[in-house]
């Protein structure tokens, strides 16, 4: 039971606490009746962005409040305290019961019953914005518990778009200076991802890396899942980092070979818990037979090119692709509902397709050896969906801008000119 006198302190000092943060470039709708929950891996900036919620939603703090559930003062809540924090709140502040009040609950996984408080405080017509960490509260956990009274908002580390502004490089000035800092800012990203912490604190970035890495799979994924075989899961995260293409049957003989015992069911759980913390992303073939998809295995992606970084990945193919991904990801887009990969009937393959819209090619550099393969892909892919927006994706600008073929137009552009098109 939390005192009333814990809930008065407890409130006010939320209520006196200020944040400095970089507004993050994400559009959020709060309807009535329905709470935003907000979603995303570790250490992503979930609760900054509640911080920048609240100066948006009520910049006075007139008629809301903000609890952190991970305050120790707060240990063993229950619904019933919810229930005496928003009476705690009325009396602190003398606002008439009944006035509606914006509350921004963060990690309210942690309270016993939330779900119950959060659709009773709804019912009332007030607003709930929530952030619940991914050891206990998934995404789709989320919607099942609030019965379809939440809309969830994807919240993942800065986007390429975010970091040139936190540098002060978003409008691409003429010259060459120019054009160095923010080509040094992109390869930044390349090699060592996007996580604000990481942006900000560039001396410390393996570190940071390397723990963000430790909680997810601890907390995230050891804790939440009871996983008893931990040298398993340490080797499969490393070799799901270094396969661009692969299979749970690739995984499970390639462990096998290398004398790790584990069956492939549990394999095959572990992805899912990696991809449940949303580190992992098995990217799947747009194809409509299942049993096919299932031959043509998946594409792993992490959500952060930092975290390859730290597993020890240094081919700039694979980071780029990567980082390509991860865009895609930031633009709203959901692997296996609103982007693929693609494999043509000739048994070509594209790195992503987005169904009805739009078909892209990542490669570091298009030369002579693999300009006919990278190219003749994508028109053949075009041919098969009657997709005609077609992009290559590069690191190394050559000359062309564009390329003709099989009566088709292929835009090929530098990683910092896709962005910028997005
Ligand atoms: N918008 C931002 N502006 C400035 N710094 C940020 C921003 N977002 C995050 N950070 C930095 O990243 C750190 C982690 O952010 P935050 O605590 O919001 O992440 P989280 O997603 O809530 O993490 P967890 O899942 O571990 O609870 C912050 O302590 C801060 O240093």
């Amino acid at each position: 039971m939390i005192e009333r006198a814990t809930w008065e302190e407890v409130i006010s000092d939320y209520l006196e606490l200020r944040v400095e943060y970089t507004r993050r470039e994400i559009e959020v709708r709060l309807p009535r009746s329905r709470a935003l929950a907000i979603v995303g891996p570790r250490r992503a900036g979930k609760t900054f962005f509640l911080f920048q919620l609240w100066d948006e939603l009520d910049p006075e703090r007139g008629r809301s409040l903000y609890v952190n559930f991970e305050d120790p003062r707060l240990m063993g809540a229950t619904a019933e305290d919810l229930m005496e924090m928003l009476r705690s709140y009325y009396s602190l502040m003398s606002v008439p019961k009944g006035e509606k009040l914006l509350f921004l609950l963060d990690e309210v996984q942690v309270v016993e019953g939330w779900e119950r408080f959060v659709r009773y405080a709804l019912d009332m017509g007030h607003r709930v914005v929530l952030t619940g960490s991914s050891s206990k509260l998934l995404s789709k956990e989320i919607a099942t518990v609030l019965r379809g009274r939440a809309i969830t908002v994807n919240l993942y580390p800065f986007s390429l778009s975010e970091v040139l502004r936190v540098k002060g490089l978003e409008k691409t000035l003429p010259g060459l200076e120019a054009r160095g800092k923010l080509l040094g800012a992109v390869r930044e990203c390349l090699e060592w991802g996007s996580y604000p912490e990481v942006v900000f604190q560039p001396e410390l970035r393996r570190e940071i890396l390397r723990e963000i890495l430790d909680v997810t799979i601890y907390r995230d994924v050891v804790e939440r899942w009871r996983v008893d075989n931990l040298k398993a899961l340490r080797f499969l995260f490393k070799l799901l980092a270094s396969s661009s293409h692969t299979s749970i049957t690739k995984l499970h003989s390639t462990m096998k070979s290398l004398g790790i015992a584990v069956g492939k069911p549990t394999l095959a759980n572990y992805v899912e818990y990696l991809s449940d913390a949303l580190v992992v992303f098995p990217l799947r073939a747009h194809v409509k037979s299942e049993k096919k998809k299932e031959l043509l295995g998946f594409k792993p992606y992490f959500v952060d090119n930092g975290l390859l970084h730290v597993l020890g990945v240094s081919d700039r193919g694979r980071l780029l692709e990567n980082l390509v991904f991860t865009e895609l990801l930031k633009r709203d887009l959901t692997p296996n509902e609103d982007f693929f990969f693609y494999v043509t009937g000739g048994g070509g393959e594209v790195d992503f397709i987005i169904p009805g819209e739009e078909l892209v090619q990542v490669s570091w550099k298009l030369h002579p050896e693999n300009r006919e393969r990278e190219l003749s892909a994508l028109i053949e892919a075009s041919a098969e969906t009657g997709i005609r927006e077609l992009t290559v994706v590069t690191w190394e600008k050559g000359k062309e801008r564009i390329a003709k073929l099989g009566g088709r137009v292929i835009r090929l552009l530098s990683v910092e000119e896709w962005i910028k098109k997005g």
